[in-house]
């Protein structure tokens, strides 16, 4: 059974892009109605067909709506939430799709006093954002941890899990202070990481700007790519989920800490067990069906 009938996606980049394409492939009778704060990405929508209607308001894209979801960067949230609020049918749903949770929370409790809140994070997504880099089976296979705030109805949970179920993705629950926590050290710190080693590399004197890109076959190419991702989102992450990211950060500081001794002090056992452990770690990853480089894995586009 369709948990819902009239979906609205605000915010029309990568995920409420795949959110509209992933509802019309694999709930085709339900109604998707989509708005965009920025008007050239409305004008892309309506041209590519991406919903059953873009409205150039709001208000107009919530008013019958049964599932309201917010695809917007974290920290814009409210502001987008607070644009639709007097419009909001009062037995709608409200989710979200942010990567940090507790600041979302709060962001839409603030902005939607009385409304049913039910925030959301599929993780799945890729370095492109936009309308276009959008497509239907980014969620399928992919975990989506649902954080439902206490005391709400158990069978309005049930509803935003079994929409997430049927775009294909596996659900999961959690308190929003414990997914900021797992994703500070799995999805946020990576980043970070790789920002950091890709303006590195191009910041040293003694290598040229052309020998970065002609030899990045290997590892750093990989950086490169996470490194692509769009800015406004990640400045936002950090920023929203800044407690959790930097004890995160505290702790990979003193393991590179410990592998710089090691490496200084030529303790290659030390070196050989880290990297043991590491490749152990890498090898469950790809037997419980997580590896993104096999080719039928969650990222094949349609
Ligand atoms: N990109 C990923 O890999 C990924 C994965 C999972 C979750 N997320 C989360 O999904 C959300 C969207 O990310 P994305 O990658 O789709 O970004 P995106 O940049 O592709 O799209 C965001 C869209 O939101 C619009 N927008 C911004 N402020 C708005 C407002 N106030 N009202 C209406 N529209 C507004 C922008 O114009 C843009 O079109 C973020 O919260 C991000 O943390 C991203
Ligand atoms: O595959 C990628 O490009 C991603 O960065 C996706 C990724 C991740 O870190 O896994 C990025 C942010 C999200 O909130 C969820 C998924």
């Amino acid at each position: 059974m369709l948990p819902f009938s009239r979906v609205t996606v605000v915010g029309l980049g990568l995920i409420g892009s795949s959110i509209a394409r992933a509802v019309k492939a694999y709930m085709p009778t339900v109604r998707v109605i989509g708005y965009d704060a920025d008007p050239e990405v409305r004008e892309i929508a309506t041209r590519i067909s991406l919903c059953d209607d873009v409205t150039d308001t709001p208000g107009a894209a919530v008013i019958d709506a049964d599932l309201v979801i917010l695809c917007v960067p974290v920290g814009a949230m409210g502001a987008a939430a607070r644009d639709f609020a007097a419009d909001l049918p009062a037995d709608a749903i409200v989710s979200d799709v942010g990567s940090c949770k507790v600041s979302v929370v709060e962001a839409l409790a603030a902005a939607l006093p009385g409304a049913i809140v039910i925030p959301a994070h599929p993780v799945a997504g890729t370095e492109n954002s936009g309308p276009e880099a959008g497509f239907a089976s980014l969620f399928q296979h992919r975990w989506c941890i649902v954080t439902p705030p206490e005391g709400v109805s158990g069978f309005a949970v049930e509803r935003v899990k079994e929409f997430w179920r049927q775009l294909g993705a596996e659900v999961e629950t959690m308190t929003p202070a414990h997914h900021d926590l797992v994703l500070a050290v799995t999805s946020h710190l990576p980043h970070l990481i790789a920002y950091t080693i890709v303006g590195t590399a191009s910041d040293l004197e003694e290598v040229t700007q052309s020998e970065v890109i002609k030899y990045s076959a290997g590892g750093f190419r990989d950086f490169t790519r996470i490194a692509a991702s769009d800015p406004t989102m990640w400045r936002d992450v950090f920023l929203e989920n800044k407690e959790a990211v930097l004890d995160m950060l505290q702790r990979f500081s003193e393991d590179l800490s410990a592998l710089q001794r090691a490496i200084r002090w030529g303790k290659g056992d030390e070196l050989f067990d880290r990297f043991t452990r590491t490749r152990a770690i890498r090898r469950s990853v790809i037997e419980q069906g997580q590896d993104d480089s096999r080719p039928d894995f969650g990222r094949a586009h349609d």
